[in-house]
């Protein structure tokens, strides 16, 4: 495995799942490859007058369930490779989820931090001038992602509008309230995953009162935090892109929320009986439940052994690599994996899709008793089903969503496969 890319890695996922499935081959052949990926360069124009250029994708990995979706990412090492494997975790996630959807995801590769609010709405503009064709709300449907957020959807959506000549509110979702978004959108990725967790506590053995460390403190560390120490659990470790902390008697997530706003979560580091913490670290604390909310194989060979949990929540989209996985079972720990435990996210878009093309929109308790419906659901099946066959909740995770994939391909018939 080792030397693999990340995309290759995610399609051992397939093969493996496909080893307990009676499947037919094409059903393989077209979940191997992403059906289109676009990419383009945008340009825009920086506040000193200059110009500057961006690499920028989008993916329609597989639209067989219904139009593809999928968040669109803004981050410095963004490339086409990440982007299909993000897509390809997101039409199995739609699949797990039941959600009449495939998956497809987009990213331009740039820093936000570095740009100005005027430079970044541009380049948001930018990105839909050049994806309009390929987006839409019955055919590809972007949400945010990592370094993007409800402000960038709505400059997005309002961009669309304007080269539609109409709104169209139904071809983004994660929108500000004020242009049809849903409430509970804002917190949907954390609360479908505190809604799994709290589900399968004592399926879990987690303690009642669990502790709890946090890598990455954006939209999923954040409200993550919040919601389990709003249950009564302690968060002892916190980690940010600029660095961590820890608290054995516990970090109140407001005062951490406080400081991610100012600049890092590091800045408690010295009150409170907060200490500094390495990075590096942060997966090593003596904790119970590790929820990775940051990016892609954090966890791996070289630190997956020094892990302390008894189950890890993978609020990050494959925040572990193969090997890491391998070693979790091999000690186990039990994973909910991403593909189930962040679907929270995506499961609330669809409710904000449905909503703007009714155009009636829900109180935030149906909204809340929806998702916490769905999360049940879907967590229980996938739980029978690996204690049944005896696999661990990604196999099993990625066994359920193939099975509807599969259904779904072989009702099209042979021409659409043979004609996309
Ligand atoms: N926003 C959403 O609705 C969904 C997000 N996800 C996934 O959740 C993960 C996090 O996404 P968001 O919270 O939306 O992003 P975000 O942009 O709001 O936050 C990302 C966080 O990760 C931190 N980070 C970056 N590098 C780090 C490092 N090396 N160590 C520790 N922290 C680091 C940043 O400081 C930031 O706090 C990603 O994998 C994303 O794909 C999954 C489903 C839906
Ligand atoms: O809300 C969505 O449509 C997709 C969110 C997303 O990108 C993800 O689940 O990774």
């Amino acid at each position: 495995m080792q030397g693999m890319n990340i995309f290759d890695q995610a399609l051992m996922r397939l093969d493996d799942a496909a080893k307990y499935l009676d499947l037919d081959a094409d059903v393989l052949e077209k979940l191997k490859y992403p059906r289109e990926t676009t990419k383009v360069r945008l340009m825009i124009r920086m506040d000193d007058g200059s110009r500057k250029s961006f690499m920028a994708w989008r993916c329609r990995y597989d639209d067989t369930r219904g139009p593809t979706k999928g968040g669109i990412r803004f981050h410095p090492e963004a490339t086409a490779e990440e982007v299909e494997t993000l897509a390809f975790w997101m039409t199995f996630k739609c699949a797990v989820m039941d959600l009449p959807y495939g998956g497809g995801k987009g990213a331009v590769r740039v820093d936000p931090r570095t740009l100005s609010k005027t430079e970044l709405e541009r380049l948001s503009r930018a990105y839909i001038q050049a994806f309009a064709k390929v987006i839409g709300p019955n055919r590809d449907i972007p949400a945010p992602d990592v370094y993007t957020n409800s402000m960038v959807m709505g400059w997005m959506a309002d961009e669309y509008a304007s080269i539609q000549g109409e709104p169209a509110p139904a071809v983004i979702t994660g929108k500000p309230m004020a242009l049809g978004g849903s409430l509970g959108r804002d917190d949907a990725t954390a609360r479908g995953g505190y809604y799994l967790v709290r589900h399968l506590t004592r399926r879990l053995g987690l303690p009642t009162q669990a502790r709890v460390a946090v890598q990455g403190f954006g939209n999923a560390g954040q409200h993550i935090a919040r919601l389990l120490a709003e249950d009564g659990h302690r968060i002892v470790a916190i980690s940010d892109s600029r660095g961590a902390v820890h608290c054995p008697d516990g970090i109140d997530p407001r005062s951490a929320i406080r400081a991610k706003r100012e600049g890092s979560v590091t800045a408690l580091a010295g009150s409170a009986g907060i200490s500094a913490l390495a990075s590096e670290d942060l997966v090593a604390v003596d904790c119970d439940l590790l929820v990775p909310a940051a990016l892609e194989d954090m966890i791996h060979e070289g630190n997956a052994s020094r892990i302390k949990a008894s189950a890890v929540l993978e609020l990050a989209n494959g925040p572990l690599t193969p090997e890491a996985d391998a070693i979790l079972e091999r000690r186990g720990i039990t994973v909910l994996p991403d593909i189930l435990a962040n679907a929270g996210g995506v499961t609330v878009s669809y409710f904000e899709w449905v909503q703007n093309r009714q155009g009636y929109y829900w109180p935030i308790d149906d909204v809340h008793a929806r998702l916490q419906t769905a999360m049940e659901r879907e967590g229980d099946a996938i739980w029978r089903l690996a204690r049944e066959r005896g696999l661990t909740l990604r196999r099993a995770a990625y066994v359920h969503a193939l099975a509807r994939l599969a259904s779904a391909i072989e009702a099209h018939g042979t021409q659409q496969f043979f004609t996309s």
